[in-house]
């Protein structure tokens, strides 16, 4: 199953000024109104993935969870919206989650990390694109992003149109992934 993940919110965009967060509050809960009925008919599985429980308008969370409940069952593709979410954030939560089942240390392999995220069947991320010109990561997926390819654009969110991403893929398939191996 193909996996698109998407950064909508992060836990360091409430440090932006109060408008700009009604702006994105505002937008993602139109993203839902307007795009939800269109993902389910595709098929499409719609997750968030961060801290609902968090400062989000009770409204916009309603409407997140609705729209993960319709689409649970579909398998077509995952969209994850990574809304109020740090990639540190994630870690943070992993490591409490382990002390909380009460493993100990010698129980403690790469996997029993991945295992105890928000997803554990959230596979790694093949291909990071970031728009605008940045060049950073603003911490997103940190841990599944340990041998992802980077592709950065110089293209305003925006302005990304289906030729954008196929841009990003053909970028992607020059690319020559080792994993730390030489061929
Ligand atoms: C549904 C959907 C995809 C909405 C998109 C709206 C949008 C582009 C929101 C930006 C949110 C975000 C997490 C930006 C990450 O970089 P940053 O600008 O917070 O980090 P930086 O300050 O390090 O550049």
């Amino acid at each position: 199953m193909p996996w698109l993940t998407l950064f909508a919110f992060s836990t360091e965009n409430w440090n932006r000024p109060a408008a700009e967060v009604a702006f994105l509050m505002d937008f993602n809960r139109r993203v839902i109104d307007e795009h939800g009925g269109s993902f389910h008919s595709r098929g499409v599985r719609v997750r968030y993935m961060g801290r609902p429980e968090r400062r989000i308008p009770q409204v916009l969370r309603e409407a997140m969870h609705d729209i993960e409940e319709l689409t649970r069952e579909n398998d077509a593709m995952t969209l994850t919206l990574a809304f109020n979410y740090g990639g540190r954030d994630e870690i943070r939560e992993a490591v409490r989650r382990i002390l909380d089942a009460g493993l100990s240390s010698s129980e403690i392999t790469e996997s029993t990390i991945a295992q105890h995220m928000q997803y554990p069947d959230m596979p790694d991320i093949d291909m990071l694109v970031r728009t605008a010109g940045e060049h950073r990561l603003s911490n997103f997926a940190l841990w599944r992003l340990a041998y992802a390819e980077m592709v950065f654009l110089p293209t305003l969110w925006p302005d990304v149109t289906e030729s954008t991403v196929h841009e990003a893929i053909s970028e992607y398939r020059r690319r020559d992934r080792r994993f730390g191996s030489i061929a």
